[in-house]
């Protein structure tokens, strides 16, 4: 147990606590390891007689030199800043060049260069786009040719023509072949990439509808009463009272069988935006039934929500929703309730109620606010405006 938390102390100093970070300084620190590897490699064709010592001591160091600066450099958030954090596209060029050199310095040794330089391709997979996987592929061919007439030009050992071809030949296939790869990987990433945001969007849309009315686009009955539970609680803690108000189009029967459904629904829809302009963003209008809305104000006392609900109304009766008949103007009633201690959500709900059936009762067009919390008049609802 301890010996693993020292581990993950170390492994934590080496690559970092980011996990972005973290990923490239491993890639980083792979890719130098690999050098290393392929640098001895070539240290013991060298020892072998087939490749100049110094110059093969030469090619190593500043290989190796250069993969350790770019890991520290990767390690100590320098590149941070940059497009490209993981120095990729640096690597990569740099990866290109040193190997073409290596083609032209490295003698009978030569062959291996090539392959090295197809397994630091493989590398930007990841990093890199297709268009840059391109541009390197072309920048590797033309090192190469570069390289090849150098060893002829400098009379390399062990050079022949049919060798330079073949060659060339395999250079051409193992750097076209892991650029094809390379580039069907990416096309595979992208694909999945897509299908990834296509899904998130999806799950959105889902979250979305499971709490939204489809016609008004107001939260629905549902995830209303997932709020309500939350602001209870909130209430609770505070000590502050529950403020509700139920809202209920009215003589909305009349606009369907006068006009239609759909004019009804374009009402319906022309409430729920209006309704929606005048309140708080901490206001929530929930669509709790037919043509009526259920509304939970936070932060807001009895008299103020009583203020705002007569403000709502009076812009509602000025509504003019077009229809094939000209124009429909409809009103709105509401029943406004604050809740006594310990009462639950469902009694408040009760109390809009029946002051909403008490604003109808008394003519509609009218906020009414239930009594509850005025003992002296407990037996009537009080009217708080009307035309
Ligand atoms: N167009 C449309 N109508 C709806 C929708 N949901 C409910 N309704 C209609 O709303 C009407 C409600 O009518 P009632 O409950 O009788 O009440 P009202 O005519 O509004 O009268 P009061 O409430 O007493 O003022 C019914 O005709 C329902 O069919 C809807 O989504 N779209």
């Amino acid at each position: 147990m301890v010996r693993n938390v020292n581990r993950s102390a170390w492994a934590q100093r080496l690559l970092g606590v980011d996990h972005h970070m973290r990923i490239r300084v491993a890639m980083t620190a792979v890719s130098a390891l690999l050098s290393a590897v392929c640098g001895g490699l070539v240290m013991l064709l060298a020892y072998a007689g087939f490749a100049r010592v110094d110059l093969s001591l030469i090619w190593i160091s500043t290989l190796v030199l250069f993969n350790l600066a770019v890991l520290v450099c990767i390690r100590t958030g320098w590149t941070l800043s940059l497009d490209d954090p993981a120095l990729t596209q640096l690597q990569i060029r740099y990866a290109i060049l040193s190997n073409a050199a290596g083609y032209a310095l490295l003698g009978e040794a030569r062959g291996i260069t090539p392959v090295i330089l197809s397994l630091v391709l493989m590398f930007g997979i990841f990093n890199l786009s297709a268009r840059q996987m391109l541009a390197n592929l072309l920048l590797s061919l033309l090192c190469f040719g570069i390289a090849t007439v150098v060893v002829f030009w400098m009379d390399a050992p062990g050079h022949n023509a049919v060798l330079e071809l073949a060659y060339g030949v395999m250079i051409v296939l193992v750097l076209g072949g892991s650029t094809f790869v390379g580039l069907r990987i990416q096309h595979v990433r992208q694909r999945l990439k897509r299908q990834k945001h296509a899904l998130a969007a999806a799950l959105a849309r889902i979250h979305h509808l499971a709490a939204h009315d489809d016609l008004t686009g107001l939260v629905n009955r549902r995830r209303m009463t997932e709020l309500l539970a939350v602001e209870r609680e909130r209430c609770d803690r505070s000590g502050r009272p529950l403020v509700l108000a139920l809202l209920d189009l009215d003589l909305f029967k009349r606009v369907n069988d006068q006009h239609g459904h759909a004019v009804g629904d374009a009402v319906l829809c022309a409430f729920a935006q209006s309704a929606v302009k005048n309140l708080r963003s901490t206001d929530v209008l929930a669509r709790w039934g037919g043509e009526e809305f259920l509304l939970l104000l936070p932060e807001t006392d009895a008299a103020g929500a009583a203020l705002l609900l007569e403000r709502l109304r009076a812009e509602v009766a000025t509504l003019q929703v077009p229809c094939p008949a000209g124009h429909v103007a409809v009103t709105v009633s509401a029943g406004l309730a604050e809740s006594l201690p310990g009462q639950s959500v469902e009694q408040v709900v009760e109390c809009t109620d029946e002051a909403l059936y008490q604003a109808k009762a008394q003519g509609r067009n009218r906020v009414v606010r239930h009594p509850q919390r005025t003992p002296a008049a407990r037996s009537t609802l009080q009217p708080q405006a009307q035309n």
